[in-house]
């Protein structure tokens, strides 16, 4: 069987795979080629990131595909409905990158706290004597231990983000519908653990009481902040967005930026993305990054074996033929 894995897969997945029997193809395939190429060169497993979108237009044009699997959480790229209706498995790995998205969100909150975005792009040249200067532009770094931080969503990646807080000393806050309460278990190098229990609140009253607030939530269809959940939100509010763009209104956005309102935005995930918009690209308050949360070795490692795992694990099944 041939698999097309065509925003890449791991050594470790490619590894497994052939160690099964597949042939593993890498080329990366322009997205108006896919059906063609999946076609033409008998494509059984179709393995996706977020850039490859495998609507029901390539579902239709590739009645041999029997797996469309999803290297990461998101299937927002994928009709997955539609894929099942035709027979098609659709997987996914959606334990696998957790802990890098929220190590991404602290790299997003110390960045924001200590303006390291925009002391990066001004360091002085030399010859340019503006050191002390900047010195004191960024002078006003804030700690987060102690602070709050308030998350919309307590999923994988909710609870990894809050375990990390706690880590810190800060206080964690969230808002679920769908999670009306977790414990969260600490674990420390030396082997003790804590555990801490946390009722899920208010949105609006997460806007309140937050010094800083980071997304957890799948693709939405409308905006979870946008003006007026902004006016909810403390003075000089810190906000990092490393789950989907269309979460945050980005106009409203860049006007409490611009306000004074949030002191600073951490964005891994943009409302027009792969493009995102010039007042987000040029706006010396966000730090940015191009939808790199799972994007660490150790995460693209555990895809790339899980999804193996699952490819391997449904054929034993004899689930597809
Ligand atoms: O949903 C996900 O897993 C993340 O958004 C990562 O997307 P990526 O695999 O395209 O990096």
């Amino acid at each position: 069987m041939k698999i097309l894995a065509n925003d890449g897969i791991s050594k470790s997945g490619i590894v497994a795979l052939e160690k099964a029997g597949f042939e593993v193809i890498t080329t990366k395939v322009a997205q108006e080629q896919v059906a063609n190429f999946v076609n033409k060169n008998n494509i059984s497993v179709i393995l996706v990131r977020s850039a490859t979108k495998v609507r029901k237009d390539i579902i239709d044009a590739c009645p041999g595909l029997k797996i469309v699997g999803r290297g990461g959480v998101g299937m927002d790229n994928i009709d997955v409905e539609y894929a099942k209706s035709k027979g098609i498995h659709v997987i996914n790995t959606p334990a696998s990158s957790s802990e890098s998205v929220a190590e991404l969100v602290f790299a997003h909150l110390f960045t924001g706290v200590r303006f390291l975005h925009d002391s990066n792009r001004n360091m002085p040249l030399e010859g340019d004597t503006n050191f002390d200067g900047l010195k004191k532009a960024y002078a006003n770094g804030l700690e987060l231990r102690g602070k709050t931080l308030g998350l919309i969503g307590m999923g994988r990646i909710g609870q990894a983000t809050a375990k990390m807080a706690i880590g810190l000393g800060m206080k964690v806050i969230y808002s679920d519908t769908h999670i009306p309460k977790k414990d969260i278990k600490v674990s420390f190098f030396d082997g003790q653990s804590i555990s801490i229990s946390l009722v899920s609140q208010t949105q609006e009253s997460l806007f309140q009481e937050s010094d800083f607030i980071s997304l957890h939530v799948p693709a939405q269809d409308t905006h979870v902040i946008g003006e007026k959940e902004l006016e909810m939100m403390k003075d000089g509010v810190g906000i990092v967005n490393c789950a989907r763009g269309g979460a945050i209104d980005e106009v409203a956005l860049v006007k409490a930026l611009d306000s004074g309102k949030v002191l600073f935005a951490g964005l891994d995930v943009y409302e027009s993305e792969p493009n995102p918009e010039i007042t987000i690209l040029m706006n010396p308050k966000i730090s940015l990054t191009p939808h790199i949360g799972a994007a660490t070795e150790e995460a693209q490692d555990r895809i790339g074996t899980e999804l193996a795992h699952q490819i391997i694990s449904l054929l034993s099944k004899s689930l597809v033929i």
